[in-house]
């Protein structure tokens, strides 16, 4: 019982981890092959501080603005958790006029709120220079209610630091070192 319990909760852990970083990194690099200029860019800043003479390291990453820009962009655009995980309410509440009984399911829809046009210009489109200007000071924390890929509040995702640092080593280590281009001459969806 224990011992199933333990593989239960490690399972869980490992499809937590493993989908959604996956699935990130795979829109991240299709945006970018359907946005040349963009990818331009970020090839530029990797050049700037990294150069050519060396492998992208851990200590990089506070440099690569532009890349978490493209990672923060590409959550908002692709939640991988887009209705988040099952929350179930302990207490009768009031949640924004409405009335939750105790024992209810409850869904957030992140993907919902990511593409809210009262909140984000043109919310359909790639643009990862909004967070390097107009939506400067949103992160991924849990805090900005605009932008909650991992979740927010006392359940929000453990797993948040690790998975936005592997993402931008990963992301960065593959465009440093691969030149990418999309040969069917159509957008990738
Ligand atoms: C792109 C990467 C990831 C995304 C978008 C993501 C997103 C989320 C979200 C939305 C939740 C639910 C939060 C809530 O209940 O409000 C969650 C929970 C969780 N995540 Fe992640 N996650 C990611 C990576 C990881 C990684 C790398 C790990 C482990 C190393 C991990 C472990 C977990 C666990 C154990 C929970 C359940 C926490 C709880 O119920 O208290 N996740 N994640």
């Amino acid at each position: 019982m224990f011992l199933q319990s333990h593989q239960n909760n490690l399972t869980a852990i490992f499809v937590a981890a493993t989908d959604t970083t996956t699935v990130t990194l795979t829109w991240a690099l299709a945006l970018l092959v359907n946005d040349l200029l963009v990818l331009k860019k970020t090839q530029q800043e990797l050049e700037n501080y990294v150069g050519r003479d060396r492998k992208v390291e851990e200590s990089d990453m506070n440099n690569l603005v532009y890349l978490q820009a493209i990672i923060k962009e590409t959550m908002r655009l692709y939640p991988p958790a887009a209705l988040s995980v099952p929350h179930d309410s302990t207490e009768d509440c009031i949640v924004g006029g409405y009335t939750i009984p105790k024992r209810t399911r409850l869904f957030v829809n992140i993907w919902k709120i990511h593409h809210d046009p009262q909140i984000w210009t043109d919310p359909f489109e790639f643009r990862p220079e909004r967070f390097l200007t107009t939506k400067k000071e949103i992160n991924v924390k849990g805090q900005h209610f605009e932008l909650i890929p991992f979740g927010s509040g006392r359940r929000i995702c453990p797993g948040i630091s690790f998975a936005f640092e592997a993402m931008q080593l990963i992301l960065a280590s593959i465009i440093h070192g691969f030149e990418f281009q999309n040969q069917q001459m159509s957008r990738l969806t």
